[in-house]
């Protein structure tokens, strides 16, 4: 169907997958990627998901621009749909790992920037070309680009479509890592089973903080992360936390 999907222990891992198009997204990947998410946000079992493309070239080059088509329905429509396969629509708190295995460019990069951490192969490389083909970064890529990167970077991308490579990509933040190619999946499912061996909830409520804080002003986010430790506070995985450290075993978190 264009995008694969398994579950290993409590690991999610997507795949976009229709490589000799460079993962770009067509409209049945779109559908399918929303059942996705759903299925991510919703299966309690799953606490962490990696997002990757198929094959050595691509991560994803955004929407398929040989199969794009106007929709049925009016926009307004669709913009109040349920179910937008885009990340931050979906108040989406578990976190996700783009594994950045190739090209990023339109809405691939913008994916990218609604993930939580971005790691990538020494091939990547990562654009904003909307303007380009006359269309615009309008999932995130105007206002989350600029948030991930210093300004003046991120306009040159945005203004000129140019690509960087992933050495520039490391230099300036936009990715935390840089894999060979073969080892880039091994470091995503590293980083993928550290994060959920942690306390589920506590880690929602990091990523809550951190996503939500940063369009508030500093004196509320403190408050609003003080009110999320406090609906921590009395959890069983707290509790089991503190004795696992004080009878030096692991812990076993449960989500409760
Ligand atoms: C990535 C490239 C630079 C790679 O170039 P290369 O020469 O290595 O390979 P190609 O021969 O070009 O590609 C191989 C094969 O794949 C097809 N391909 C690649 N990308 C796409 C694509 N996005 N859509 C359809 N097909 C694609 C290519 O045609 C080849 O096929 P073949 O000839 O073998 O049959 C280079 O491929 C490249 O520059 N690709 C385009 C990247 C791009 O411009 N992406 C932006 C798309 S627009 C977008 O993503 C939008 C997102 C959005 C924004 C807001 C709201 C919703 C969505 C904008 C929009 O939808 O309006």
């Amino acid at each position: 169907m264009g995008v694969d999907f398994k579950q290993e222990g409590n690991v999610a891992y997507i795949t976009l997958n229709r490589p000799d198009a460079m993962n770009a997204l067509d409209p049945e990947a779109l559908v399918r990627l929303a059942e996705i998410w759903a299925e991510v946000k919703n299966n309690p079992d799953i606490r962490v998901a990696v997002l990757t493309g198929a094959g050595e070239k691509a991560f994803c080059t955004g929407t398929d621009m040989k199969k794009a088509k106007v929709p049925d329905e009016c926009m307004a429509a669709l913009y109040y749909k349920e179910g937008q396969p885009i990340i931050p629509h979906m108040k989406m708190w578990k976190p996700i790992i783009a594994c950045i295995n190739g090209f990023a460019i339109g809405g691939g990069l913008e994916m990218a920037l609604a993930c939580d951490l971005r790691i990538c192969s020494t091939t990547a490389k990562f654009g904003l070309t909307e303007t380009k083909v006359a269309s615009l970064a309008g999932l995130n890529g105007t206002q989350c680009l600029p948030r991930a990167i210093p300004q003046a970077v991120a306009m040159k991308m945005l203004l000129t479509g140019e690509l960087i490579d992933s050495a520039e990509a490391l230099r300036v933040g936009l990715v935390s890592d840089v894999a060979e190619p073969d080892q880039l999946m091994e470091l995503a499912r590293k980083y993928a089973e550290k994060i959920a061996g942690n306390a589920p909830l506590s880690v929602m409520a990091a990523k809550q903080a951190a996503v939500m804080g940063r369009d508030m002003p500093l004196q509320h986010a403190i408050d609003f992360s003080y009110l999320l430790w406090g609906i921590l506070r009395d959890t069983e995985d707290r509790k089991e936390g503190f004795t696992a450290f004080a009878e030096k075993r692991a812990p076993q978190y449960r989500g409760r």
